[in-house]
Parts: structure tokens; sequence; C-alpha cells
């Protein structure tokens, strides 16, 4: 069961909207976010015809197994899914550490999303030049009517991110302290430096990820009570933000899916 903690607070006068569940079992929030995602699916797919989801490597994967097994599994739409990264490595497509591989063992190879709208990076190009392309084909699929564009900011709207956080408070590849969090003109960009192995990757840039319509932070696990409680508590413990607070939704509805252990350091949870 989960817990409605922040109850849907709008922020006076803007169409922001962010949401906390609180799950007791792993189990509930997998059956919770397959619903929530198979729900936008069908509403935006009807909307739109098409579905863009963006999905992050990490603990996400695992977090969305339920898709892929039944009810959804038969009642979702998967003709209409196209499926894009918030962030990759720049390895090859069948290294360990890549989110595509990550991504096609634990899901996408369970669910048929037809193969050209799965939208991995070229992994011959160099950090830089995969960041380019990658951004190349966004800008090419919005021409299309694939993915949408918002008109409040000029960025690309993707439909949903489901996107994780690790421990010290980083989503995508945009790490505490790094510059690249401050990048507002490209869509993609890359980093050679991450703090975080492997040291090279791409990864979306805030203004793309702050321009979606849906986004679900997905986040368990007492190692990352630190920065779930800086980043939803009602005060303000340092100046510096944490990559994920700087995700805030121009006008889109922000979720919170976590567990017990991840809000352990809350107070008022
Ligand atoms: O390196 C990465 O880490 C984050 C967080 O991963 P998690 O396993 O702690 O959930 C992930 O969201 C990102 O996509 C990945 O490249």
């Amino acid at each position: 069961m989960a817990t409605d903690c922040a109850a849907a607070a709008a922020a006076a006068g803007s169409k922001k909207k962010k949401e906390v569940l609180i799950f007791d079992a792993e189990e509930d929030l997998a059956v919770s976010l397959a619903k929530y995602t198979a729900e936008l699916s069908a509403k935006l797919a009807a909307e739109r015809g098409a579905f863009t989801v963006v999905l992050s490597g990490g603990s996400l994967i695992k977090n969305i197994r339920k898709l892929a097994e039944p009810p959804y599994l038969d009642s979702v739409d998967w003709s209409k899914w196209h499926v894009f990264w918030v962030d990759e490595r720049v390895v090859p497509k069948d290294h360990e550490d890549s989110n595509y591989k990550l991504a096609l063992d634990g899901f996408l190879s369970k669910v048929p999303i037809p193969t050209g709208q799965v939208y991995a990076i070229n992994d011959a190009l160099s950090a830089e030049g995969a960041a380019d392309d990658y951004e190349t084909c966004l800008k090419q699929l919005v021409k299309n009517g694939v993915i949408a564009m918002s008109q409040s900011t000029g960025f690309p709207r993707f439909d949903v991110m489901l996107l994780g956080m690790g421990p010290d408070g980083h989503i995508a590849s945009l790490f505490p302290g790094h510059p690249l969090v401050n990048e507002n003109k490209k869509w993609v960009t890359y980093i050679k430096d991450s703090p975080k192995p492997p040291p090279e990757r791409i990864t979306f840039t805030f203004p793309v990820i702050n321009s979606s319509a849906y986004v679900a932070m997905v986040v368990t696990g007492a190692g990352k009570a630190g920065a779930v409680q800086k980043a939803l508590s009602d005060k303000q413990t340092s100046s510096d933000l944490l990559p994920v607070e700087m995700a805030v939704l121009q006008d889109g509805e922000f979720t919170w899916f976590t567990d017990k252990p991840a809000v352990s350091m809350l107070q008022n949870k």
C-alpha cells in the first residue's frame, strides 16, 4: 500500500504538481509504477498517436519489470511506444555498463516495441559525437511529430521520464557540483569525467528533463535517504542544490515512487 504524503502540492498560480508515494514493499511500488505508466501510455497514445518514454539506467529497470507481465503485457499498445535514454554510458551496446543492454535484458526484450522505435546511442562515436548524434535524432523526431515540443520552454517535451536517483542525488548523468548541471542550450550533452564509472557518458540536460509532461522519480533503499531528505524536506539544509532538486517541471506532473527506507530520514512522513 502507498501513503500519499505530500498530497499533490500544487504550487499557487502554476500547473506544477508534485506527489510523493511511499510503499511498504518494493513489490507494491513495482505494481503501482506499472499501472501509472500503462495509464499514461493509454492517455498519451490516444491524444498524440505516439507515446515517448525516457528511461534511466540503474535500479529503475528492475522497478519497471511488472510492465512486461500480465495484464500490461497484453493490454498496453506497445506499437505506440518510442523509447529513449535520459543518459547512456559511452560503451559498446553489449557492454555490462551499457544502459541500453540493461534495459534490453530486463525489459525491452520482453515487450513487443518495434525495434525502430528504440533509440539507442551510436556506440561507434566519441562521447561528444554520440551526444550530437542523439540530439540530431531527437530534432528529426520533433520534425516528424513523434516528440512534442514545449511551447513554453522551446525544448522537447517527452511524455514520461522514468528516472532513478543515485545516493549522491544525481539524476541522469548530472552530478552534484559538476558544471553540466548548468547547461541551458543543448538538449543532449556529454561528460568525460563522471565521478561514477564509467567516466564517459551522454546525458539529457535539465531544460529537457524539466520540459517533460510527466516524471516518475523512483528511489528505494536506505542508502538514498540522505538525498531524499534534502530533496523533500521543507527545511533548506544547504544552499547547494542537488541535481534531483533541480528537476522542477515547467508544466508537468512529478511523482516520487519511494519505499520506507528511502524516506526514513524525513520528518512528517
Ligand atoms: O549511473 C547511473 O546512475 C543513476 C542511478 O542509478 P541507481 O542504480 O542508483 O538507481 C541512473 O539513474 C543513471 O541512469 C545511471 O546512468
